[in-house]
């Protein structure tokens, strides 16, 4: 049987060169999906330590996605397509802020923690693999690589929403679960993956290539970054 992420049913317009990209992440996807942290998170069995590590690290994520689509936008011709790059790099900032003025309260840390924090080798790769596709890959490829941050949650949101029904109170994750599966996020995909697909079908096959390449290695260190808070990793030396 297919695993529910990779069918057709999904609450925003999946183009073709959107599910190219998908079906090539394949068993990366899956495991993104699966991993021990994110079950832990669902379960909420996840200990506040680790939820801690992955907040902080995540905070500084963002501002590195906010970057990514900032520099995007300046390689946007159609003003249009520039004013959506440039909201979804303000939404980031505005997201990353709103986390942890909340959790950072909850789980005991602040804005120059966060600014002080050395940032772990997967995360450290993630970001600059993002920026460097902004600034030297075309720009589908550009796009393919800051896909799977918005797609992989809002895709995991949804599908703990099918498995688990409504969030108990008590749960202690209450708050992110609830944040992901917010069906604003269904406006937000189909804008983006009505881009992803414009700009591969402008490019040529080369490119759609790399794109989706870089979309692909985007979702492995999307399983990375859950890997690293799980461990709570450190540079080796
Ligand atoms: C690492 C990572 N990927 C995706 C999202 C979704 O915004 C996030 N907050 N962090």
């Amino acid at each position: 049987m297919e695993s529910p992420t990779l069918t057709e049913n999904r609450p925003y317009t999946v183009p073709p060169f959107a599910k190219e990209c998908l079906e090539a992440a394949g068993e990366a996807w899956h495991a993104a999906h699966d991993h021990a942290f994110v079950q832990a998170l669902a379960d909420g069995s996840l200990d506040s330590d680790r939820f801690r590590f992955y907040q902080m690290q995540d905070a500084r994520y963002l501002e590195a996605f906010a970057d990514a689509t900032s520099i995007i936008s300046t390689r946007c011709t159609d003003p249009d397509d520039k004013l959506w790059f440039i909201e979804a790099a303000q939404m980031a900032v505005v997201v990353e802020q709103e986390l942890h003025a909340g959790y950072g309260e909850e789980l005991g840390y602040d804005a120059d923690d966060v600014a002080q924090l050395e940032l772990t080798p997967n995360n450290r790769a993630y970001q600059n693999h993002m920026i460097a596709s902004a600034h030297t890959g075309s720009l589908v490829e550009a796009v393919a690589a800051i896909t799977p941050c918005p797609w992989l949650y809002v895709d995991l949101g949804q599908q703990l929403e099918a498995e688990m029904g409504e969030v108990p109170e008590s749960h202690p994750y209450a708050e992110w679960l609830e944040m992901y599966r917010d069906p604003a996020f269904n406006e937000y995909m189909d804008h983006l993956l009505e881009r992803l697909h414009r700009f591969a079908v402008a490019a040529d096959p080369a490119a759609r290539e790399r794109a989706k390449e870089l979309f692909v290695l985007s979702v492995r260190y999307e399983w990375m970054f859950w890997d690293q808070s799980w461990t709570k990793q450190e540079w080796p030396v």
